[in-house]
């Protein structure tokens, strides 16, 4: 699914509008129509509703809501914000329309003493701003804003399209933004409901499809893109009927350490689930046994270090490994560093690089470069820091993760709730799946195996990461449906691996 920018979102109303054709006010009539037909299921007829609506295209949703709603028999109360003097030309149809039909439930806020008393069990409909927002809110109106948030508690609170105060595509950051239950959004997402410092504002997203032209969505070129089950399933490739165990490739996993043999075990079970040809794991001779016992179906080769890996630029290059996957409880040794440093002076393929090999990179940052191009580098918020450095929000983090991403040829993967990949093409893919169950240690560990096996399938470096992403989010959302979010481990990520792939096919 494409992400569209507000400006896009913009040309896809007024594309709609000339190509189908369908009347601006029209297009309104429908969008809001979505809204309240969801509300109907959601509150019963005798629920009172107060609809905030501003003076733009947002309130204008607002007032044909009020509407429909008083014509199924709802006690509404449409509040107008007197923000500017001036009213879009869509509002000040359908607020003609709505005060033929319905003078009683209009009201005027013009100060933010005029907020209205609510009666027990109202919902607050928020239709004050949607994507026109030009500047943080101010003054009064921003009062309104938190008097509508301190009642959040009492009243569940519902934005139209966007939160208000919101920007679609920069940070919000300190400013005055509604904190909703819910939101009901048009047609795709805003890339602002993807992104962590937003989660407090949007409360559940509700996209509803409103019948934007689709020769835009299709024509129109984006950076951004969050992924669905249909773009999964043109990346996917089944099995060939003659294939053999070489056909899918032999790959190395170097992981594991004294005390941290358990994410190297997790690693390697999640990359035989994940459908590797072969898999040989290097280990610290402390972790021969715990693998040769855990898995039998990968094989096993062991450093000459006792608790730590340090030996692994010995291995025979690129002829024998199709891909290697590093850095699951490797540790952080200086001897490792310089095995790792070795190891890139003669393996050329992409590789999957995690963890403590994350971590190695980001005291040795000059190794980065020498990454082999297409290489996926899988950081958590805090590893993506101490390699990359802070950001001042979530939007300047974005731009960093892309700029990175570009400038060293590379595929980073952030991870978080939504999953971000930025590709060195300038591409940036949100993943979709997933739950907080997967908070748990260890569920890195599993992507890590799950990248490395798709790699070695011979999926492209972009190929693997998106389906690689969705398959892991995907495979715990089953765990967690079965066992719990609480109860659910990274072991459960990988016992599930066969059905999120059965899902796909
Ligand atoms: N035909 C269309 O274009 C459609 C638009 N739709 C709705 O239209 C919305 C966008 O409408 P608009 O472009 O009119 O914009 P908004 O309704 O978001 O607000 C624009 C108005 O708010 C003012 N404003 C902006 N920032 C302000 C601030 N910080 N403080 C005070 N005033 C501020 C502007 O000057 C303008 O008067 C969407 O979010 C969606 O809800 C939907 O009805 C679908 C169809
Ligand atoms: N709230 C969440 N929603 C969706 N996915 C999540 C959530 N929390 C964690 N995950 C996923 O779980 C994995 C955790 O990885 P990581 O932090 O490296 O764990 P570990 O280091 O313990 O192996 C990531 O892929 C992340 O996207
Ligand atoms: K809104």
């Amino acid at each position: 699914m494409k992400i569209f920018t507000a400006a896009q979102i913009r040309e896809a109303d007024a594309f709609t509008i000339r190509e189908e054709p369908v009347s601006s006010t029209g297009l309104m009539e429908r969008a809001a129509g979505k809204c309240a037909a969801w509300l109907e299921v959601q509150f019963a007829p005798t629920t009172p509703v107060y609809i905030f609506c501003g003076k733009g295209n947002n309130g204008g949703d607002g007032l044909v809501i009020a509407r429909l709603l008083l014509q199924k028999g709802y006690p509404v109360r449409a509040c107008i914000l007197q923000h500017s003097a001036k009213a879009s030309a869509d509002h000040t149809f359908h607020l003609q329309l709505l005060q033929q039909q319905y003078p009683a439930c209009l009201y005027e806020i013009g100060a933010q003493g005029d907020f209205p008393v609510l009666p027990a069990g109202a919902v607050i409909i928020d239709a004050i701003f949607g994507t026109g927002l030009n500047k943080p809110v101010e003054g009064w109106m921003a009062g309104i804003i938190h008097q509508i948030n301190d009642q959040r508690a009492i009243h569940p609170v519902v934005a139209i399209d966007i939160p208000s105060g919101l920007l679609a595509d920069s940070s919000s950051l300190h400013t005055p933004v509604i904190q909703a239950h819910h939101t009901l959004s048009f047609e795709c997402y805003k890339l602002a409901f993807l992104l962590p410092e937003n989660a407090g504002f949007t409360g559940h997203v509700h996209i509803l499809p409103i019948g934007l032209h689709p020769d835009y969505i299709t024509q129109t070129p984006t950076r951004y893109h969050l992924t669905d089950r249909e773009m999964i399933r043109t990346i996917y490739h089944p099995r060939d009927p003659f294939a053999h165990k070489g056909t899918y490739g032999h790959a190395l996993l170097i992981a594991g350490s004294y005390g941290k043999m358990g994410a190297a075990v997790l690693s390697a079970k999640a990359c035989l689930r994940a459908g590797v040809g072969l898999l040989s794991c290097h280990v610290p001779q402390c972790g021969y046994d715990i693998m040769q016992i855990s898995e039998p179906c990968a094989m096993c080769v062991t450093d000459e270090g006792s608790t730590h890996s340090a030996h692994f630029h010995t291995l025979p290059d690129g002829a024998t490994y199709k891909t290697i996957g590093i850095g699951p409880g490797l540790g952080t040794q200086t001897a490792t560093a310089r095995s790792l440093e070795r190891l890139l002076e003669h393996y050329q393929r992409p590789m999957v690089i995690d963890a403590d090999a994350l971590n190695l990179l980001s005291v040795y940052p000059y190794l980065l470069s020498r990454l082999p191009q297409g290489s996926i580098l899988t950081p958590h918020p805090k590893e993506f820091e101490r390699l990359f450095g802070t950001a001042a929000n979530d939007f300047d983090r974005l731009t960093l993760l892309s700029q990175q991403a570009v400038h060293l040829h590379l595929y980073i993967l952030l991870k978080g709730r939504y999953t971000a990949i930025a590709c060195p093409d300038g591409s940036l893919y949100f993943n979709s799946t997933g739950n907080p169950g997967m908070a748990t240690g260890g569920s890195g560990d599993v992507l890590t195996g799950i990248l490395t096996a798709l790699l070695a399938q011979d999926y492209t470096p972009k190929a693997a990461v998106i389906l690689g992403a969705w398959l892991h989010g995907y495979a715990g959302d089953l765990a967690a449906e079965q066992l719990s979010q609480e109860a659910m481990t990274a072991t459960d990520i990988i016992t599930h691996l066969g059905a999120a792939f059965r899902h796909v096919i």
